[in-house]
């Protein structure tokens, strides 16, 4: 999921922004003209309060940190201010995080705490800690940290798959996830959901190939993210007579919603939430905007179950079935979920998928431009399975060995996020490495240095596809033999869209190279493989390449 890496703290995140209320004003003459002097005495009076009060606060927090943490080993990690922490340091480091990130690692190695204010950050990165937490002590660590303010706002106080706590609730979220939308079996049913997004994406591609100015030139990451939320909608909702224009209009308040979850200063430094109050009141807006949007969609497929009741819902409609409906037939300990909740679990269901998989797609363009050859033996071998007689299907791509090792070799050297979801201890007591996890701390899992390390793989820093052919070396993307490449995690929270992700990626890669034959644009002929973190890793330069149609014959 896009947004579950630990965003960096930018100059967006108001560091750099004053509060208007804060601003100060240059003192006028007035101010100190003997007339206003009971005025003035009353604001000094105030200043001394308010920095008594501040001064008092840091004490407490410096004791309390003190207290909570006396007697434990937390893995080493750069010194920091009282209060603040290393906070002010990252922030202002002129690094994106996880730069900021490999290197500290290079100083204090592959365990090590971050204090962002009240969080402490637990930072992991080589498969052996790896393996140790998720999957030796993968219960111990099984569960998710506090959230902030904004973040239980969307998720109707840790509802959902991704943010509940370790426990009775996580697991019937979870289950009624895999069993309603992602199981294999059920994956298979959603087959028309995805024939249908890949066709409104060809023609997407199509028009505005022939609507540039060279008549050919496409942005990938745009309608491949457009494509995978088309798919995602038609899945949780089961709606089809959506069109075009209200997609649109849903994907830019799921765009809105993703923007306001963004740290700020006071989901570390809580005393300064005061001075957020218009971001806050800007957080309410959105999510009043996200559920009116959702609830009228929630509405109709509930009003189209009602009158259908045993019988299908009119296939030019209504999907025979949803994800929405089975969240509307979940009971947990007899609850039923409130208009709320549904709309939170339904978001998250799309939110988790779209920017993930669009992505990968992004990247794979990428190489496949950039590497003729990939392209040519990608192509050949939709030929020999489909030819160009019918569009390709996933049960195709299942059986085009170099299209599932590009698959493969595209997560280890592009993983869509560098941080899995960060994870927290179960209860207090727990330990890696020999060092001590509090329960409160933030465990995260940086993913790139384990793909990367060359203990672990030969010519790390190469793409190559082959390497996963036959004789050749193993991914196995679950991390249950061995902690090698784990872009969905491990363990007990590793990502239930795995075989959704896997299957989109390749299905729209094969669909891309059926109906297009691909080209580098004349203003990136040398593509820069530099990526950028936004809700995920993408390309620093977004790519723009060159379509031809093929011949083909449906
Ligand atoms: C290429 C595509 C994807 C990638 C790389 C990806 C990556 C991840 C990662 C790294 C995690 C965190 C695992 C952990 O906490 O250890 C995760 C969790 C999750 N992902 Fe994905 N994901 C992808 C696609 C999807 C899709 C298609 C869905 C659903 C439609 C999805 C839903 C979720 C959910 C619900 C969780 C939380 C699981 C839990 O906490 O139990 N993801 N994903």
């Amino acid at each position: 999921m896009p947004t579950h890496d630990l965003p960096p703290i930018s100059s967006s995140t108001c560091i750099h922004r004053r509060a208007p209320h804060m601003s100060m004003q240059p003192p006028t003459r007035a101010t100190f003209s003997g007339a206003m002097m009971p005025a003035a005495s009353l604001i000094s009076l105030a200043f001394t309060a308010a920095v008594a009060t501040a001064l008092l606060a840091v004490a407490v927090a410096v004791v309390r940190y003190k207290r909570k943490y006396s007697g434990l080993r937390l893995p080493p990690g750069p010194p920091g201010w009282p209060v603040a922490g290393n906070l002010f340091q990252v922030a202002f480091s002129g690094k994106p995080f996880i730069h900021y990130i490999r290197d500290l690692r290079r100083e204090y190695g592959p365990i090590l705490t971050l204090r962002m204010g009240v969080r402490t950050l637990v930072v992991i990165s080589n498969a052996e800690l790896v393996h140790e937490a998720l999957v030796e002590k993968g219960q111990e660590f099984a569960s998710r940290p506090a959230e902030n303010t904004t973040r239980n706002i969307f998720s109707s106080n840790k509802f959902t798959v991704n943010s509940a706590v370790y426990g009775a609730e996580w697991r019937s979220l979870r289950r009624n996830m895999v069993s309603g939308m992602l199981s294999t079996a059920r994956l298979r049913e959603f087959r028309p959901a995805r024939l249908r997004a890949m066709d409104r994406f060809v023609s997407r591609m199509r028009a505005e190939a022939a609507a540039s100015a060279d008549g050919a030139s496409v942005w990938v990451l745009r309608n491949a993210r457009f494509a995978v939320f088309c798919i995602l909608l038609d899945m949780t909702f089961g709606l089809l007579d959506l069109d075009e224009e209200h997609i649109v209009h849903i994907d830019a308040v799921m765009k809105r919603v993703l923007l306001a979850v963004g740290v700020r200063m006071d989901d570390y430094l809580p005393f300064l939430r005061p001075l957020f109050w218009r971001q806050q009141r800007r957080v309410l807006a959105v999510r009043r905007e996200q559920v009116d949007t959702l609830l009228p969609l929630i509405d109709r497929r509930r009003a189209i179950l009602r009158d259908v009741r045993s019988s299908l819902p009119d296939p030019n409609v209504a999907a025979p079935f949803s994800y929405l409906d089975s969240v509307l037939d979940l009971r947990i300990e007899g609850h039923v979920c409130t208009d709320d909740e549904l709309v939170t679990l339904c978001a998250e269901l799309i939110n988790g998928g779209t920017d993930t998989t669009a992505t990968a797609i992004e990247w794979a363009m990428a190489r496949i431009v950039d590497n003729p050859s990939i392209q040519a033996r990608i192509h050949e071998e939709i030929m020999q399975q489909v030819g160009d007689a019918r569009p390709i299907d996933d049960k195709d791509t299942d059986n085009m060995p170099y299209l599932q090792a590009f698959v493969k070799e595209l997560l280890r050297k592009h993983p869509p996020t560098y941080f899995s979801l960060t994870h927290a201890a179960v209860k207090p007591g727990s330990k890696l490495a020999g060092y001590d996890v509090p329960a409160d701390a933030n465990l995260d899992i940086f993913l790139p240095t384990i793909s990367e390390d060359p203990k672990l793989w030969e010519r790390p820093t190469e793409f190559d596809p082959d390497r996963f052919l036959t004789g050749g070396e193993t991914a196995d993307m679950t991390g249950s033999a061995g902690i090698r490449m784990i872009p969905f995690g491990a363990g007990r929270r590793i990502c239930p869209g795995l075989a959704m992700g896997t299957t989109h990626i390749a299905l729209m890669v094969a669909r891309m190279l059926q109906e297009f034959e691909w080209r580098a644009h004349p203003s990136q002929p040398a593509l820069d493989f530099k990526d950028k973190v936004e809700f995920t890793v993408v390309m620093n330069q977004p790519l723009l390449a060159m379509v031809k149609p093929r011949k083909i014959a449906f």
